[in-house]
């Protein structure tokens, strides 16, 4: 018989008969990119604090910030792979909030399972597995959302957005982090430098070379700050702000609805 393997959190994603308006993303990227998370998924938070030398949990912090997450409030982190603006939000919200944290990678679930059982606490998240593109949550559900490094990574971004809208209450705030593509050259050149010198050399020691080059095509391939404000105000947010963080290399665009 075969074994039932209990995970620490949901899984809802639609099969595709289960909602005859579910339109499967194009398979190959989305599996692509969720193969992707999978494989990092065990080095991820290392390579993070090691190659933004900790900077990114500034970088999240000020999200968290922007989100405006208060004590008891019901948020949101889309994209939350290990976790990390899910525990800051915890904190924000308190034991009488609630945090739910949708990832669509198990590895990267797993991950941030485990991480808030090791810190005994964090009590008040919910990990569910699920897709930001067909988000299994009510019209007006949250009070803040948070989105890091993930904008970048889904395959439909005004779909992601209008998602987001979606779920989101009235007057309140998204706050999507990521890298910066960056409008001036001299910026761009030294990300890329970075990525190509430094972070891709790195990764290899882990047989991850090729997963940490996309990082490089895909920041080529995302929208600029400007782009950001435009699509969330055409998605139908009522206001919409990007901004720049270390020099241009990060970014981080707050909308509210
Ligand atoms: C937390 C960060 C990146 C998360 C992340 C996002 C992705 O889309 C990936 C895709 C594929 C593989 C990995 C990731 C991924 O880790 C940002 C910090 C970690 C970066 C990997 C390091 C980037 C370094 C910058 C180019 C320069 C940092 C300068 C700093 C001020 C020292
Ligand atoms: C770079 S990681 C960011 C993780 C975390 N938010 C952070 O700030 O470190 C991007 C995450 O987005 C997830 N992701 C990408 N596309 C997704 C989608 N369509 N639905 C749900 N999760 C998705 C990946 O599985 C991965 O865990």
């Amino acid at each position: 018989m075969a074994t039932m393997l209990l995970l620490p959190f949901r899984t809802l994603i639609p099969s595709s008969s289960s909602s005859s308006n579910f339109r499967p993303a194009p398979l190959r990227c989305s599996n692509d990119r969720q193969a992707l998370f999978n494989r990092i998924a065990p080095v991820y938070d290392n390579l993070n604090d090691l190659l933004s030398l900790g900077q990114h949990r500034i970088w999240k912090r000020m999200t968290v910030s922007w989100a405006g997450a208060k004590a008891g409030d019901h948020v949101l982190d889309i994209c939350c792979g290990s976790g990390d603006l899910s525990f800051l939000l915890s904190q924000k919200v308190g034991s009488d909030g609630k945090v739910t944290g949708l990832d669509f990678s198990k590895e990267q679930l797993l991950v941030a399972s485990s991480k808030q059982h090791s810190k005994n606490c964090f009590s008040n998240i919910e990990w569910i597995e699920g897709d930001a593109l067909d988000l299994p949550f009510s019209n007006g559900s949250f009070d803040a959302i948070t989105m890091g490094y993930g904008l970048r990574n889904v395959v439909d971004r005004p779909k992601a957005m209008q998602e987001i809208l979606r779920v989101l209450k009235a007057g309140s705030r998204v706050a999507i982090l990521d890298f910066n593509k960056s409008e001036e050259l001299l910026t761009s050149t030294i990300m890329e430098w970075m990525i190509d010198n430094v972070v891709v050399p790195v990764a290899s020691a882990y047989g991850l070379s090729e997963d940490y080059k996309y990082l490089k095509t895909s920041i080529r391939g995302f929208l600029t700050g400007k782009e950001l404000e435009k699509l969330a105000l055409e998605v139908g947010f009522s206001s919409a702000r990007h901004y720049e963080l270390s020099g241009g290399l990060m970014g981080c665009l707050v909308a509210m609805r």
